[in-house]
């Protein structure tokens, strides 16, 4: 990357610099590959944030399977996190996992469920496994919660086979005129569901897969408890990458934490011979970066307070306008053949793009993506009507309240003192992009149409190639498009 005019003497938020095009050669933005530059490989250079509002298995399956990953949150305990990663690495890598429930669960249950995912409807399974109806809002509208679904549902199923082709589920649902088909294996039971935009998506994205040919999914590891065995314990559920994270990843308990991790990834690589990427952070930092790198890292993540829950830098004075923090850590990592995410601070397309254009190996995403029908929260409505999903931040209050659990109360008040994050935030559902896929689908195309601008196939070319300048407010605000007239 380079500046389009002398480099400023500040530093740069996502909202201060802009791309000038390039002339290329790249036709067609679906030219453009997409593979992650960090050495992890994923299709799609997105990562879902370890916050434990936003990243579960029905998250983490999701965004695979469109070729992302999700961090699973350390506050969990183990057991559940290795149950959650089983899930994934059962789920189907081209159909979507639907919820299912029995037919005689009650109409409002199912309608309970729903909302867990964007599809919108229910598929009602035997004891065998066997689907014998779909439900969806049509079918509960106007009928007594306490019926039951067998009594509702739609029973005229648009059946496929689990080794169809996009291309096929999608002339198969046209000819129907139907928008879900389902999936069965050579037993009649359920494998997965299609909708025709997933169709699409199938044949336009590539899934995030393990050497086995199931999806990827990561783990974070905290750096106060027992790193090691948690690093064990990650590895033989067969979590894909491990994140050691903390706010300040630049000091020695982090690096110690390393040292005590990078013999156990490697005993386990030996008698495995699987090699799982460590990844740890939070640095802003040139010396931060080349610090963790030295110590075993293999990505560091990069971000001090540009997170939408933080208040670290309004409590602290401490951090670092992302864009800079994002280039410099960039540069030092390229030095010692390592790479960066860049963690936080993302809010619409453009700022995955210019993170990418800084350098950064990945592109870690949580709050934007609070607001989905896939992230872990439960569906509410405010008093308008609008959908939203509680989130928080993973210093607030009510985080550390929940990673302190097993302590005494006065440890437990102690550690809410140092609270750094928003407790409670409604996070709206956006109406046009309700479901984390339509919101992966709007980054995508807007990164691939930044590559083209710089003349980019390749995001290694592209963080070559950009070409960024420096803009005043209101040369951001120029650049917002307006819903309605400006007299
Ligand atoms: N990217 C960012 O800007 C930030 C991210 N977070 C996220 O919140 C989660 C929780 O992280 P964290 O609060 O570090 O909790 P952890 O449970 O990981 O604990 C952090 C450890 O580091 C010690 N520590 C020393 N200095 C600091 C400091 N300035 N801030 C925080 N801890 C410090 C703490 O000791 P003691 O408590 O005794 O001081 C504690 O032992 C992580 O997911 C992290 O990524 C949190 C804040 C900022
Ligand atoms: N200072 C704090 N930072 C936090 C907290 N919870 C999460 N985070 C960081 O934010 C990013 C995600 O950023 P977003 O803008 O996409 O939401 C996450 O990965 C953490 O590094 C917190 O409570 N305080």
């Amino acid at each position: 990357m380079r500046f389009l005019t002398a480099k400023p003497a500040y530093d740069l938020t996502y909202n201060d610099v802009f791309m000038t095009p390039n002339r290329s050669t790249v036709a067609s933005r679906l030219d453009v590959d997409l593979t992650s530059t960090d050495g992890i490989e994923l299709p799609l250079p997105l990562v879902v944030a370890n916050m434990t509002a936003i990243s579960g298995r029905r998250m983490a399956e999701t965004v695979a399977r469109r070729g992302g990953l999700a961090v699973l949150p350390q506050d969990i305990p183990l057991d559940v996190v290795a149950e959650s990663i089983g899930r994934v690495k059962r789920a189907p890598t081209q159909f979507e996992t639907p919820v299912t429930v029995s037919p005689t669960t009650p109409v409002g249950d199912a309608l309970t469920l729903m909302p867990k995912r964007a599809h919108g409807v229910v598929v009602v399974v035997d004891d065998s496994g066997a689907p014998v109806g779909l439900m969806g809002a049509s079918e509960a509208q106007g009928v007594d919660r306490f019926a039951q679904v067998h009594e509702v549902m739609n029973t005229s199923l648009t059946l496929a086979s689990p080794d169809a082709t996009p291309q096929e589920v999608f002339d198969l649902l046209a000819g129907h005129r139907q928008r879900l088909a389902v999936a069965v294996d050579a037993d009649g039971r359920l494998v997965g569901v299609m909708t025709t935009r997933g169709a699409l998506r199938s044949a336009i994205y590539r899934p995030a897969l393990d050497a086995k040919g199931r999806l990827r999914v990561a783990a974070a590891i905290g750096i106060s408890g027992d790193a090691p065995g948690h690093a064990e314990a990650l590895l033989a559920a067969e979590a894909d990458v491990l994140v050691l994270d903390t706010a300040h990843g630049h000091q020695q308990r982090m690096l110690d934490a390393l040292a005590s991790v990078v013999p156990v990834r490697d005993a386990f690589a030996e008698r495995t011979g699987r090699r799982v990427p460590l990844v740890a952070g939070n640095v802003v930092t040139a010396e931060g970066t080349t610090d963790l790198l030295e110590a075993g890292a293999d990505v560091v993540k990069v971000g001090v307070g540009p997170g939408a829950m933080c208040t670290t830098r309004m409590q602290t004075g401490v951090g670092r306008p992302q864009f800079s923090a994002v280039l410099e850590c960039a540069a030092a990592a390229r030095e010692l053949g390592g790479a960066v995410w860049a963690d936080g601070g993302v809010r619409h397309p453009r700022d995955v793009a210019l993170a990418l254009a800084a350098g950064a190996g990945n592109v870690m995403i949580g709050s934007w993506f609070a607001g989905t029908h896939e992230s872990t929260g439960d569906l509410q409505y405010d008093p308008d009507g609008r959908a939203y999903k509680e989130s928080f931040g993973m210093a607030s209050a009510r985080a550390v309240r929940n990673r302190t659990r097993g302590q005494s109360g006065f440890e437990r008040a102690k550690a809410a003192l140092f609270e750094e994050g928003i407790s409670s935030s409604k996070m709206y559902l956006d109406p046009d992009r309700p479901g984390v896929e339509d919101l992966v689908d709007w980054i995508t195309s807007g990164v691939r149409s930044s590559c083209t601008y710089a003349g980019a196939r390749t995001l290694g070319e592209f963080a070559e190639r950009a070409v960024v300048g420096i803009q005043s407010p209101s040369g951001y605000e120029e650049g917002r498009p307006l819903s309605s007239s400006w007299s």
